[in-house]
């Protein structure tokens, strides 16, 4: 649908329940006017919490979705992204992860790495 933003989603494993239910809560604003591209075990967990959202889902991030949604990023496609990080785990592909946010600066993309963040970001960008 023309003039829908492009939002990319990620969650690391121990965010995914928060990412389902940010997506759940917000399921009316991302389906008017967001379309989504995930990772893909994020992208599956939001289909199953919100499933009127239009999302496309990637790879799993350590399998390279992180840096599918770094290409999509370099490409302009990519308005906003969330990216629920657990700071408390080891990550193997967590310089990957850096990569990513690292995109996102450069092409400054506004980014939330928390839900209070992400919450404010799609109420605000929409518009
Ligand atoms: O690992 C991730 C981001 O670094 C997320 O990937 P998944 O959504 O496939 O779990």
């Amino acid at each position: 649908m023309a003039g829908r933003k492009c939002l990319a989603l990620i969650a690391h494993d121990q965010k995914k329940d928060e990412m389902a239910e940010f997506a759940r809560r917000n399921e009316e604003t991302l389906r008017t006017h967001w379309t989504i591209f995930a990772t893909g075990t994020t992208g599956g967990r939001v289909l199953d919490a919100a499933p009127a959202l239009d999302v496309t889902r990637l790879k799993s991030g350590p399998l390279g979705g992180d840096q599918q949604i770094g290409a999509l990023i370099a490409t302009g496609e990519v308005d906003a992204l969330i990216f629920f990080v657990d700071p408390l785990t080891p990550m193997p592909h967590d310089v990957d992860v850096k990569a990513l946010m690292r995109l996102a600066i450069v092409y400054d993309i506004p980014m939330a790495l928390n839900e209070a963040t992400a919450d404010r970001l799609i109420a605000n960008l929409h518009a």
